[in-house]
């Protein structure tokens, strides 16, 4: 922070760009050419707020259409934050000169008796650092030793840190810089704010209870910044000459009270939340992924091994079709067969039976022939007749043996025919009963084939459930994970604020016992 009075080089020591020359720059370009060259791309960030407070207005110099931005305080942490002032990632120092330009254009300033460019507005540069802790190459990082606080194991962890860099507008006396009309109005305010910068300081320097930050908005701005856990380094410029003596004492004054404030230094780290919830939607968004994944591949098998089975029922149900057609027309041909078998074995018994009768005629015939031969010979005279008689009975006797002969041929090819429907009757029980072979076998398979299918969706079926209580165990493990981090949270709380608590009961303590001492 740069205090002086006007037109003694605090703009000069503090913004200065020299962007040509590096022996020329301010501390702001210092400041941040120094965090750059320092800063790891892979852990650290910076970025940068510019504002100035001017007639107690506070303007965004970076974006000069947002002004009257509020100033917020935490009331359980005192940080200070400035929301919808814009912030700006800083990469390089090109960069920075860019910025710090756009700034400096649009700072209100004027010309006075004392300094032809007198700032008339406070401008505060905010520079926001980050730095991730990596917590499984914790021997990388280096965490101070003096952390307030241990934060458990596997949580990413952020070391926060704000630097804010002050270029006063300057203390005068209007009948010195000469200020007229509007600008005396701007003087009032600037020596407003900067009385009530001097009354915090003096009151810090005092160790005093009560700390009269609220009376200007520059000390709300600057309320975390000076005192309690900032560490805060003042430059003081004062004019050479005698004509301001007054103004150069009490300037040198404001500094010596301002030594005599002692800050206590503490870490900021906290739990990166924010990567933490990044990682853990990360996770599940993964593993709810990889569920869907699973469960759609085992779809599409189910799907499949079920088209496959309707597929085998319905050769089954077309080979059973088929089948049972082949089986009921060989039935039909076999009672046809069986029917002319029976019918041809008739017609068989019949001839058999006539064959008989002619034998026996046949057997009869030749008895009488012989008798009559007999006859012959006992009676010539009858010779002549009888040798008619015997040719007649020849005659037949050879007729009913040709017939006889003819009988037993087709008796024969009765047989021979009779044989080969035993045969295609035989023929077809046995294809038959190659059919009803292959049937049963096709159901065995088709039983064979249910079952396997039945055993893995069975399994699928498991494994889905399975999968499903992972992942309820999961959420169930993200729940517990969150609730652990809010009650950390929760707990790091109150302990902040009983720290705090025990601290201004040691003021007042301390208060108490000046009061009791003093009387
Ligand atoms: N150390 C220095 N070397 C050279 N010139 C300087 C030095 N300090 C200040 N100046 C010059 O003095 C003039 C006034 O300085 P500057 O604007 O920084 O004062 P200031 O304290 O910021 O004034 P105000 O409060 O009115 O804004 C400028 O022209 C600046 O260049």
């Amino acid at each position: 922070m740069a205090y002086g009075q006007t037109g003694t080089g605090k703009t000069y020591t503090v913004g200065q760009l020299g962007k040509e020359d590096p022996s020329e720059r301010g501390i702001m370009v210092r400041a941040l050419e120094h965090i750059l060259s320092s800063m790891s791309l892979e852990t650290d960030s910076m970025a940068v707020s510019y504002l100035q407070l001017y007639l107690e207005s506070v303007q965004d110099l970076l974006a000069p259409e947002k002004t009257n931005i509020p100033i917020v305080e935490d009331s359980k942490t005192g940080e200070v934050s400035l929301p919808g002032a814009a912030i700006v990632e800083i990469k390089d120092l090109e960069h920075v000169f860019q910025l710090l330009q756009i700034g400096e254009t649009n700072r209100h300033a004027a010309n006075t008796k004392m300094n032809t460019e007198s700032s008339r507005s406070h401008a505060i540069l905010i520079i926001h650092l980050q730095r991730s802790l990596k917590i499984k190459e914790e021997n990388t990082v280096s965490i101070p030793s003096d952390a307030e606080h241990t934060l458990p194991g596997d949580l990413p962890l952020v070391l926060k840190s704000k630097l804010l860099i002050v270029d006063l507008a300057g203390s005068e006396r209007i009948d010195k810089s000469g200020s007229e009309g509007h600008m005396i109005e701007e003087a009032k305010f600037i020596n407003l704010s900067l009385s009530s910068l001097g009354k915090c300081i003096n009151a810090l320097a005092e160790n005093s209870s009560h700390i009269p930050t609220r009376d200007s908005k520059l000390t709300r701005m600057l309320r975390d910044s000076f005192g309690g856990t900032a560490r805060t380094s003042l430059v003081v410029t004062i004019g050479p000459s005698a004509r301001h003596y007054s103004e150069t004492s009490s300037t040198v004054l404001f500094g010596k009270r301002a030594m005599k404030i002692v800050n206590t230094i503490r870490l900021k780290e906290e739990v990166d939340y924010e990567t933490l919830y990044k990682k853990v939607e990360d996770e599940v968004d993964h593993l709810t992924s990889e569920m869907e994944r699973q469960q759609k591949l085992r779809q599409r098998e189910k799907m499949q091994l079920e088209k496959r089975l309707k597929e085998s029922e319905a050769f089954l149900h077309d080979l059973k079709m088929t089948s049972t057609m082949q089986i009921e027309n060989l039935e039909k041909e076999k009672h046809q067969f069986e029917y002319a078998i029976k019918r041809l074995m008739q017609e068989l018994e019949e001839k058999e039976g006539q064959n008989n009768v002619l034998s026996e005629k046949i057997v009869h015939l030749e008895t009488s022939l012989n008798e009559k031969k007999q006859q012959q010979l006992e009676s010539f005279s009858t010779t002549q007749i009888l040798s008619e008689t015997t040719k007649a009975h020849e005659k037949k006797v050879g007729e009913l043996l040709r017939q006889l002969e003819e009988e037993k041929s087709r008796s024969a090819s009765m047989k021979g025919h009779f044989n080969v429907l035993e045969q295609q009757l035989s023929d077809a029980q046995s294809s038959a009963q190659f059919q009803e072979n292959t049937a049963r076998e096709l159901k065995r398979d088709l039983s064979k084939v249910t079952e396997i299918f039945t055993n893995q969706v069975h399994s699928l079926e498991g494994r889905i459930s399975q999968l499903m209580s992972e992942k309820e165990l999961m959420y169930k493990e993200l729940k517990s994970a969150q609730a652990n981090v809010q009650d950390e949270a929760r707990r790091r709380q109150s302990l902040e604020a009983e720290v705090v608590r025990l601290k201004r009961s040691k003021t007042d303590n301390c208060a108490e016992e000046i009061r009791i001492w003093i009387r």
